[in-house]
C-alpha cells in the first residue's frame, strides 16, 4: 500500500486523509497547527462516530483507519516518508508554490505531488519543483468521504505515468476518476454546473422565469437534487463571484465576469444562508 500525504488539515484535507486511510493506505496530514490538526482530528472522530451510528461503516473499520491516521505539524518529515502527496492548503497561489518547494526538497525524487485545487491548475504550481512530470492535480469534490467523483488533470509536463498513478490511486480509494486529457479553469465538473448556474441567471436576468421555477425545474425534469439559486443559496454568493473574477483574471474573456445580478447581491451583503438572505430569504429560519 502507497504512504501517503495530505497537506492541510481543513474541509477537504482532513476528509481526503480519512479516505485514504479507510481504504487501508498508511496516512499522514500535516496541518501549520496543532490547534488546526486538533480540530480536524475531533471533526473526523464526531462524523465517523455518526457514520458508526447510523450502520454505514463499522467500528472496527474506524478504528482500523484511525491506527493508519498521524497527525503532524512537521511537513519535511512527512514528505520524507511519503510516495504521493495530495496537497489540500488554503487557496493561495504563493503559499502552494510555496510549499511545492519544500515538498519537493524533502520527499523522495520518486514521489508524486498532487494538488486538490479547484482553481489553481498544476501548471501553475509545477515549476516550484525539479519533478513537473510527477505534479498533478487531484481534485476531489465536498465533502470528500461521501463524493465519489476525483477529477485528474495533468499539465503538459505531466507524465502519462503520473496520469496513471493518481488515476489507480484514486480508484483504489473507491473514487471513480475523471481523466482530462488537458488543463483548462475549472475542470469538468464545475464548469458543467457554471454553465447551469449561468443560464439560470440569464433566464432570470431576460425575465423569462421566476428563481422558485427555475429551481423547480433543475429538480424536477433534470433531477437536480437542488436548483442553481439554492445551490449558490447555500455554498454562499461570494464564493462564485470570487471564482469568477478569478477565472476572468487568467482568462480576460468578459463571458467570465460575475453577473449584474450576482454582482448586485454581492454588494449589497446578501449573500445566501450565512447572511439570512440570497436569492431566497432565510430570516424565518434564524
Ligand atoms: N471546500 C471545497 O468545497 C473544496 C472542494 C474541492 C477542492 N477544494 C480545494 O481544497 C483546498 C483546501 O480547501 P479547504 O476548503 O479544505 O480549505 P480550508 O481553509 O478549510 O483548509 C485549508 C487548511 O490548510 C491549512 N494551511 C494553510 N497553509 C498551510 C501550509 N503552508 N501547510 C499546511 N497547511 C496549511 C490551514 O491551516 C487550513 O487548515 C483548496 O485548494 C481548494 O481549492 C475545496
Amino acid at each position: 500500500m502507497d504512504r501517503l500525504l495530505v497537506v492541510g488539515a481543513g474541509t477537504m484535507g482532513s476528509q481526503i486523509a480519512m479516505v485514504c486511510a479507510l481504504a487501508g493506505h498508511d496516512t499522514t496530514v500535516t496541518d501549520v497547527t496543532d490547534d488546526a490538526l486538533d480540530r480536524a482530528r475531533a471533526q473526523l472522530q464526531a462524523r465517523l462516530d455518526r457514520d458508526v451510528a447510523k450502520e454505514r461503516r463499522t467500528r472496527d473499520d474506524v478504528d482500523a483507519a484511525f491506527d493508519r491516521l498521524t497527525f503532524t505539524t512537521d511537513l519535511d518529515a512527512a514528505a520524507a516518508g511519503a510516495d504521493l502527496v495530495i496537497e489540500a492548503a488554503v487557496e493561495k497561489l504563493d503559499v502552494k508554490r510555496e510549499v511545492f518547494a519544500r515538498l519537493d526538497k524533502a520527499a523522495p525524487p520518486q514521489t508524486i505531488l498532487t494538488t486538490n485545487s479547484s482553481a489553481i491548475m498544476s501548471s501553475q504550481i509545477a515549476d516550484a519543483t525539479g519533478r513537473p512530470d510527477r505534479v498533478a492535480n487531484m481534485h476531489f469534490f465536498n465533502p470528500a468521504l461521501v463524493m465519489r467523483c476525483v477529477e485528474v488533470v495533468g499539465s503538459d509536463d505531466t507524465s502519462p505515468e503520473t496520469m496513471e498513478t493518481v488515476t489507480a490511486l484514486a480508484r483504489r480509494l473507491g473514487k471513480e476518476p475523471v481523466v482530462l486529457h488537458k488543463e483548462i479553469p475549472g475542470f469538468v465538473a464545475n464548469r458543467i454546473l457554471g454553465a447551469v448556474r449561468d443560464e439560470a441567471i440569464s433566464l432570470l436576468e431576460q425575465g423569462v422565469s421566476s428563481v422558485k421555477d427555475i429551481d423547480t425545474a433543475c429538480r424536477t425534469a433534470l433531477g437536480h437534487p437542488m436548483g442553481p439559486f439554492e445551490l449558490m443559496d447555500l455554498t454562499g454568493i461570494d464564493i462564485g463571484y470570487h471564482a469568477k473574477l478569478a477565472r476572468h483574471a487568467v482568462t480576460g474573456d468578459p463571458r467570465d465576469l460575475p453577473s449584474r445580478t450576482v454582482t448586485e447581491l454581492v454588494e449589497r451583503g446578501d449573500l445566501g444562508r450565512k447572511t439570512g438572505k440570497g436569492f431566497y430569504s432565510y430570516e424565518d429560519e434564524r
